[in-house]
């Protein structure tokens, strides 16, 4: 059980894919469904409330098939194994890579260095539950005895996105509290969000898996500064808590230790709101709903281990997406929530899908000659109609789509919805099916525009055939979004083994810092 370092371009199967590719490159969408009238049942997978409809992507049954030899060629099942029973894939970092075990509903013990880690994480749930309870009900109390209206996550990267994109994406399951999120080193972010709060009644939740990042201690301690202001040093412990890895440093900040939460060396910080990292989503949305969101992980995470490849929702789209990569030399993938509180979705993923796989050093220490991650992009439906979709529909790049929608909205305006949902399925067929030159006339014709019909008609043609793959959800819950993430994480696993490179490290993001740092002491 061990990851196998094997170049994917030197497969057998990776031969007979670009084989296939010649053969199927210039082939248009229209012309596969034209040829197999069940296309759309044979290609959607049906994942608890998730409905995967896959069949306006540029494949075919022989697709799937080399693309699921490839998967069994590099031996995927026993990377899985490895990383969901804690071996340390994270190599480069002598890491495991656990964040399945954050959310595992199951009995299972998972061991790490010797240590189940099971009982670990359940004492940290346990202790998140209990606080959350107490700041919730009111009966936590500031420094003037008044209960918290206001919560401050105070993080960057994995310790801001994940945990802003779930209180964005699950507002309409919020509490009473206001959960703000400080992010950026620019003072004027920091001072634009405490411009409004009232010390007595916020509290600050300093998240930082290695507690050194500049940017977290920055604003930490501007905050601390702002805070002692109006209140002593001894108030600290009513408005500050923690979520670190660091103890020590912590301590040294003036945490009070029963205000930390942990956080281990074995979540990647990417992957972390499945851990008190999460804590502000568990402030903001009640421990139960917080609850719902790693269940609904954990079902995406059994759906992964447990089914076929060719049934395998994560593994199939990971496939696809190695396919326009790999062959059709793809370059971006776009992210499209039809939803406007998966606004935050794409720049989450941008983080989680390219800090992991924007990697060109293979595992074996040698240079890929092949593509590896892409770059991530996107905005909610409908609003980008109306900004980029141009590009995609006319533009000269091929740039594979996921659209995410909800069968049902959460208000129930079924007007709004009806036309949201017309308007989700319209901008995958005008992708797919494009329009003929044909049609183009005919519709010119019946526009009157008769003198203008040679001069319009090659603006007015689409040439379709634009790849898509449409994510369709019965509602946004909590347990719908877990699964949704987690769904995401696994495809970046997959790539990353695929491509045989570590997923699970970062040490692209190191070298702007230290310059960052040498600029500082000038
Ligand atoms: O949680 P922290 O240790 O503060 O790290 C915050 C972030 O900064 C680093 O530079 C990495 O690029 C990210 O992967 C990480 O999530």
């Amino acid at each position: 059980m061990a990851m196998k370092n094997i170049n994917p371009t030197e497969t057998k199967a990776w031969g007979k894919l670009s084989n296939h590719f010649n053969e199927l490159k210039d082939v248009h969408l229209k012309s596969l469904f034209n040829e197999n009238s069940n296309r759309k049942n044979d290609f959607t997978l049906n994942v608890n409330d998730f409905e995967f409809d896959y069949s306006k992507n540029r494949i075919n049954q022989e697709t799937i098939d080399l693309l699921v030899e490839l998967a069994n060629e590099v031996d995927l099942k026993s990377a899985m194994d490895a990383y969901f029973s804690g071996e340390e894939i994270n190599q480069t970092e002598k890491r495991a890579v656990l964040h399945t075990a954050l959310r595992s509903q199951s009995n299972n013990e998972v061991f790490v260095d010797g240590v189940n880690v099971k009982p670990e994480i359940k004492a940290a749930l346990d202790k998140i539950e209990v606080f959350t309870n107490k700041v919730v009900s009111g009966d936590w109390k500031g420094y003037t005895n008044k209960s918290i209206t206001d919560v401050v996550n105070i993080g960057i990267g994995g310790s801001d996105l994940g945990p802003d994109m779930v209180v964005e994406s699950l507002k309409f399951y919020k509490n009473h509290l206001n959960v703000h999120f400080v992010s950026n080193i620019d003072g004027d972010h920091v001072q634009e969000v405490i411009k409004d709060l009232n010390p007595e009644t916020t509290l600050f939740v300093i998240v930082s898996k290695t507690f050194t990042t500049q940017e977290t201690l920055t604003n930490a301690t501007t905050i601390k500064k702002w805070f002692t202001q109006s209140a002593s040093e001894s108030d600290v412990a009513k408005h500050f808590v923690a979520v670190s890895t660091n103890l020590e440093k912590v301590k040294n900040f003036g945490i009070a230790s029963e205000n930390i939460f942990p956080m281990w060396d074995w979540v990647g910080g990417r992957f972390s709101l499945w851990s008190a990292v999460g804590l502000s989503i568990s402030l903001a949305v009640g421990y139960n709903n917080f609850k719902e969101l790693l269940i609904g992980a954990f079902e995406m995470d059994e759906h992964f281990k447990n089914t076929p490849f060719e049934k395998n929702a994560p593994v199939i789209l990971s496939l696809i997406g190695i396919w326009y990569t790999n062959f059709f030399e793809a370059e971006s993938e776009v992210i499209l929530p039809y939803s406007q509180y998966l606004s935050k979705l794409a720049p989450y993923l941008q983080q989680a899908i390219m800090e992991s796989n924007g990697k060109s050093v293979d595992r074996n220490g040698n240079r890929v000659n092949y593509q590896t991650g892409n770059i991530i992009w996107g905005a909610p439906g409908s609003n980008s109609q109306h900004a980029f979709m141009q590009l995609l529909h006319q533009g000269t790049k091929l740039i594979p789509a996921d659209f995410i929608g909800f069968k049902q909205s959460l208000y129930g305006d079924v007007d709004h919805h009806e036309k949201l949902m017309a308007n989700f399925f319209g901008q995958t067929q005008a992708l797919a099916e494009g329009k003929t030159k044909e049609e183009a006339h005919l519709d010119l014709k019946t526009q009157g525009k008769l003198d203008e019909i040679e001069t319009l008609l090659p603006y007015k043609v689409f040439e379709g055939n634009k790849p898509s793959t449409a994510i369709l959800i019965e509602k946004l819950t909590p347990r719908t979004l877990g699964s949704l993430i987690a769904f995401y994480e696994h495809k970046i696993f997959i790539q990353g083994i695929i491509w045989n490179i570590f997923s699970f490290d970062q040490f692209g993001v190191e070298l702007g810092k230290e310059l960052a740092q040498k600029n500082l002491s000038k």
